[in-house]
């Protein structure tokens, strides 16, 4: 069924000791979606993907994978592949043989698996080095081998931690790539990444974890819509007449420290939407043009740094 879950997680509580790494968490994977994970360091996203990989059992609650319940045994729940802490190569075995070890230990015929290993190097840009060893591939160069590895199982959920760790911009444009491409044909991509940027370029939704609880899980337009007020940057064609608009205008505040941004005269306020909406109106109809507007922060980003102030707030 289109809208069974791939993942349903419920009350699902993992524990290292005293510290309590993941505390009751529920969490809803729908298929075709990139779902992103976010937290500061140690809110427990790499315990909770290491539990989607069957590299680890929760200590209680219940979590299904792709329609099945997971067991307590460790297993690897089959159509689920990606890796955590880095993808497991073969340093002397060059890219393509990797795959190729890896094709093979899945019992595919070589010859049938060679052109899905040279699609899957095209795919994640590896090509040029499709025959040096793996061992002097740097940490973004591996990343893409192992999304490479991770490709040649049709993968209904596909789990990676950080994986935009090491990436050049080349290297994200092509992991973007197969990722949106993956989620297009149905595969559920769960992500962690401390770069707000790339998931609010990536995913749909996200989940924000802190101290091992689920803050916020649901589609970004929610965390934008839910955010208190936010700082936006605005550039027009009137800097001066805009400023003086933007103070009279009901909800808005011209925060102080407006200054130059990308050599043009930047107005920076602070509002809710629709009181920026009221603004944006009131611009046009005073014939200044918007040239530009954009949070100074983003809701994601805001919502995060507010997570982290409260976290440290209750330390
Ligand atoms: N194998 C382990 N043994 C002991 N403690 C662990 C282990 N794995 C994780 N922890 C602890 O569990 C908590 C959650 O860790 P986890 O690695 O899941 O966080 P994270 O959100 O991925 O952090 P980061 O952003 O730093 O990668 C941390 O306090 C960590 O120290």
């Amino acid at each position: 069924m289109g809208t069974q879950r791939v993942v349903r997680a419920r009350g699902v509580t993992k524990c290292f000791g005293d510290v309590v790494a993941l505390d009751g968490v529920d969490l809803d994977l729908l298929p075709g979606r990139i779902h992103g994970l976010v937290g500061p360091n140690g809110a427990g996203k790499t315990t909770l993907l290491g539990l989607l990989l069957g590299l680890a059992v929760a200590d209680s609650g219940d979590l299904e994978i792709l329609g099945r319940p997971v067991g307590r045994a460790l297993a690897a729940p089959g159509g689920v592949a990606g890796f955590v802490d880095g993808p497991g190569l073969y340093p002397s075995l060059t890219a393509r043989q990797n795959l190729a070890a890896l094709a093979a230990l899945r019992g595919q015929n070589a010859r049938t698996a060679r052109p899905r290993i040279d699609g899957a190097l095209a795919e994640v840009g590896l090509t040029d080095v499709a025959d040096d060893k793996a061992r002097g591939f740097s940490l973004g160069m591996r990343q893409r081998l192992g999304l490479a590895a991770a490709l040649l199982t049709d993968p209904r959920l596909l789990v990676l931690d950080e994986p935009a760790n090491g990436l050049d911009p080349a290297g994200k444009k092509h992991v973007h790539g197969v990722l949106t491409r993956l989620a297009a044909e149905g595969t559920t991509v769960v992500l962690s990444s401390h770069r707000m940027d790339d998931l609010e370029a990536l995913c749909s939704e996200v989940t924000i974890l802190a101290t091992g609880r689920v803050r916020f899980s649901g589609p970004l337009d929610k965390l934008a819509g839910e955010s208190r007020e936010l700082e936006y940057r605005l550039l027009s064609s009137a800097p001066e007449a805009a400023r003086r608009l933007a103070a009279g205008t009901a909800g808005i505040r011209v925060v102080e420290e407006s200054a130059a941004w990308r050599g043009a005269e930047a107005l920076v306020v602070s509002a809710q939407l629709p009181a920026l909406d009221e603004l944006v109106a009131a611009l046009v109809r005073a014939d200044i043009a918007v040239r530009e507007l954009a949070p100074v922060v983003s809701p994601l980003e805001a919502a995060f740094l507010a997570l982290t102030e409260q976290q440290e707030a209750d330390a």
